[in-house]
């Protein structure tokens, strides 16, 4: 039996609440065969596209009507939070009912600290939200303000800061009910960013990275395993490129190497990467596995998958 944190990449999760709700059913799977299997799981997910749809949403509707009050940024990551968290849980649930496994299921709104003099509140580098034309993206600056970047070919996005996980303030519920036996869906959305301001927790607006947070809490609750599961079955290097390589492992010194000659890109699998290093690197015996949701049951065989380790 293995304590496995996983981060939930967003092909898990679809791009609208309807197609979410049914992508869920098949992401429940893959999670429900580790359960099965007497692993202790615990669920982060990402929420980058549906941050932005609900910041965006809570801004078109409060300036157009004065009975909507504008939605603070923490608090939109807070709703995002609580549907994502309602459909993994009730997928999740559903999955285990069909196999006859009784184990409770549960998101708990989780709030993580960052260093308010983090470097990153002045660059804002996290794309959000929908994708834009150039045309679109300008009307976006000049309108709203908002930061936008050209997004590795595929358009504009809004992006905004995106500070480093401290701490996991509800640390001792999650590790309680893992304790419990019970399956937690936790720092959804990289957890809900807020500063320390003496006795208070002030949320600030930010998303933190879902696979950063993820190493974070795998830390903290002294897993064996973080799974970062995403679209692809294996880390590449000369990806997309007709001499293609797909990693079945990739030491720390090697994953540094790869980094250096700029084989993963920033923003999608250059955060994956670095997050794996960290946890692999925090105690010996602490491996990450970088592979698809679909295949995350072989991944622990070793069957699929890219394991990232630290050598003696
Ligand atoms: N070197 C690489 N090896 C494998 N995939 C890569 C690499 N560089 C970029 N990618 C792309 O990164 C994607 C994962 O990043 P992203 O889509 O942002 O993640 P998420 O699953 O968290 O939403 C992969 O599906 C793949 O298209
Ligand atoms: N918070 C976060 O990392 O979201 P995405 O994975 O959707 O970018």
């Amino acid at each position: 039996m293995s304590r496995i944190v996983i981060a939930l990449g967003g092909n898990a999760l679809g791009k609208t609440p309807e197609e979410q709700l049914e992508l869920v059913k098949d992401t429940a799977k893959p999670i429900v065969d580790l359960i099965e299997d007497g692993n202790e799981v615990i669920i982060a997910h990402g929420n980058g596209p549906q941050v932005g749809m609900i910041n965006l949403a809570m801004e078109v509707a409060s300036s157009e009507d004065d009975a909507v009050p504008s939605m603070p940024f923490p608090e939109c990551g807070a709703m995002s939070q609580g549907y994502i968290g309602y459909h993994l849980q009730n997928a999740i649930g559903e999955e285990l009912k069909k196999r006859n496994t009784k184990k409770p299921v549960a998101t708990i709104v989780t709030q993580v600290v960052v260093d308010k003099d983090d470097e990153a509140f002045k660059h804002p580098s996290k794309p959000i939200g929908s994708f834009y034309t150039e045309e679109e993206c300008e009307i976006l600056r000049k309108e709203k303000g908002y930061d936008m970047v050209e997004d590795s070919g595929r358009g504009y996005r809004r992006v905004v800061a995106s500070p480093k996980p401290v701490d996991v303030v509800e640390k001792e519920t999650v590790k309680a009910l893992i304790d419990s036996g019970q399956v937690v869906i936790t720092v959804g959305g990289g957890g809900i960013p807020v500063v320390e301001e003496g006795n208070s927790l002030k949320g600030v607006p930010a998303v933190i990275d879902k696979d950063f947070a993820s190493e974070k809490l795998a830390e903290i609750v002294d897993a064996d395993y973080l799974f970062i599961l995403t679209a692809v079955d294996r880390v590449s290097i000369n990806f997309g490129k007709p001499d293609q390589l797909d990693l079945e492992s990739m030491s720390i010194k090697e994953a540094k190497k790869y980094i250096e000659e700029k084989h993963f890109a920033p923003g999608s699998m250059l955060p994956k990467v670095e997050a794996a290093m960290k946890f692999a690197e925090s105690k010996m015996g602490r491996t990450t596995i970088i592979a698809s949701l679909e295949r995350a049951k072989e991944a622990l065989k070793g069957e699929s998958g890219t394991k990232v380790y630290k050598s003696e």
